[in-house]
């Protein structure tokens, strides 16, 4: 009898999308080899269609054989979606986007995380001053499954009006509250809640639900703030914030301007998670203007493989993960968006960050040492 332990292995759904979804994509996936090779776990790969590349190949942003790759995944690696050919054509009946809002909904995904964190060393990759950024360390709890993104809408015959509609069942914010509560318990035991009850009976809505469910997590500090303070409060002051909590829509502008604090839209990771397979995916979009050029930045893809490996029990592989990307920001190399001065590729920086989890942590020196060893050989 064969008594050799079997190697894990894990199916991953990889969607790379469009733009520079893709190239980004490519970068996490050398990392997750690199890092399940050394810890003796093995990602197998199913490639599917989303986007703009899935209206192109199957006349369907999300076709069906996409979701059921998903669905028998244990994991699902998201790049980016959208084209330009489509956000300059308001007439388009059928868009890249619908083909992810619909693939978040067929797999439940009702939370999106957005963790922001700042490392002080790289303090200077902000554009904010460096003793307000210094220290942020906070996480965004967006719904993604309902809000405004997902009511009716529609343009009227004439062309002269439209409406989208925002609408909340208490059943939709519960259940995220509930996750955003128990994050908040293994951190800094504070959640604000982040609305416009000022102003909308769904934000009424949320502070009703939210309110009710505290109780049961009494450690935990609630407090609420207008989403119109909070975009000023986030770079004011960010480090007041532990776990924010916040509709679908107001969760996706508070998380694109949190990147500032941290220097980039290419450096946020997230987690998209819920009832089915969960989902992990730069917060970042196709950045059209960038594709083709390796000069977008995979930091943000790699740090949600560094997420999605840890889901699945890894954790020092995610670890090794992040403390790479750290290492290579901290020794000044990125993508040209960071800073002047910073002028690697996409794919170097794929390479390099694959070489640094391939092996253990070894002292400094060693790794400078393989550090110019390695860029010497890629660039
Ligand atoms: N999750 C997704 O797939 C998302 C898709 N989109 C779609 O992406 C397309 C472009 O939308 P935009 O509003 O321009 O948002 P975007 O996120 O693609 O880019 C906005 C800006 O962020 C910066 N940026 C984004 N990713 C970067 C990276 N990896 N490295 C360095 N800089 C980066 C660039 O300065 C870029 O101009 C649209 O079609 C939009 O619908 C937008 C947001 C999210
Ligand atoms: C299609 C959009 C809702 C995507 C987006 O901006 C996001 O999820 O951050
Ligand atoms: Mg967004």
């Amino acid at each position: 009898m064969n008594t050799q332990p079997t190697t894990p292995k894990h199916k991953i759904a990889v969607l790379p999308g469009d733009g520079i979804g893709p190239e980004v994509t490519e970068q996490a996936i050398k990392v997750m080899d690199a890092v399940g090779e050394r810890f003796d776990t093995v990602f197998e790969y199913c490639h599917a269609d989303v986007g703009a590349i899935a209206i192109d190949r199957h006349g369907d942003p999300l076709p069906e054989e996409t979701v059921e790759a998903c669905l028998n995944a244990d994991a699902v690696f998201f790049g980016a979606i959208g084209h330009p050919k489509y956000d300059n054509d308001p007439s388009a009946k059928v868009r890249p986007e619908q083909g992810l809002l619909r693939l978040r909904k067929a797999l439940g995904l009702y939370a999106n995380i957005r963790p922001v964190k700042t490392y002080d060393k790289v303090l200077h990759l902000s554009p904010l001053r460096e003793d307000r950024v210094k220290g942020t360390d906070l996480v965004i709890f967006r719904e993604l499954t309902s809000g405004i993104y997902f009511g009716e809408k529609g343009t009227a015959a004439d062309g002269q009006s439209a409406f989208d509609t925002c609408s909340y069942q208490v059943e939709e914010i519960g259940r995220i509250t509930h996750l955003a509560f128990q994050q908040a318990m293994l951190r800094r035991k504070k959640v604000t809640l982040v609305d416009k009850a000022n102003v909308l009976e769904t934000s009424r809505l949320w502070r009703k639900a939210v309110k009710e469910i505290a109780p049961q997590y009494p450690e935990v500090a609630l407090d609420f703030m207008f989403v119109d303070n909070a975009a000023m409060q986030l770079i004011q002051y960010p480090t007041q914030f532990d776990v924010i909590l916040t509709n679908n829509m107001f969760g996706d502008i508070l998380s694109d301007e949190a990147s500032v604090l941290t220097g980039s839209m290419g450096l946020l990771p997230s987690a998209s998670v819920g009832l089915h397979t969960s989902m992990y995916e730069p917060i970042h979009g196709s950045y059209p203007q960038a594709a083709g050029q390796d000069i977008a930045n995979p930091m943000a893809a790699i740090l949600s493989a560094a997420m999605l490996v840890e889901s699945l029990g890894l954790h020092e592989a995610a670890n090794a993960i992040r403390v790479s990307v750290q290492y290579v920001l901290e020794k000044g190399i990125g993508t040209p968006e960071l800073k002047p001065g910073m002028v690697y590729g996409c794919s170097q920086l794929g390479d390099l960050i694959a070489h640094l989890v391939a092996e253990p942590e070894d002292e400094i020196l060693v790794r400078e040492e393989k550090i110019s060893q390695r860029l010497s050989t890629i660039i």
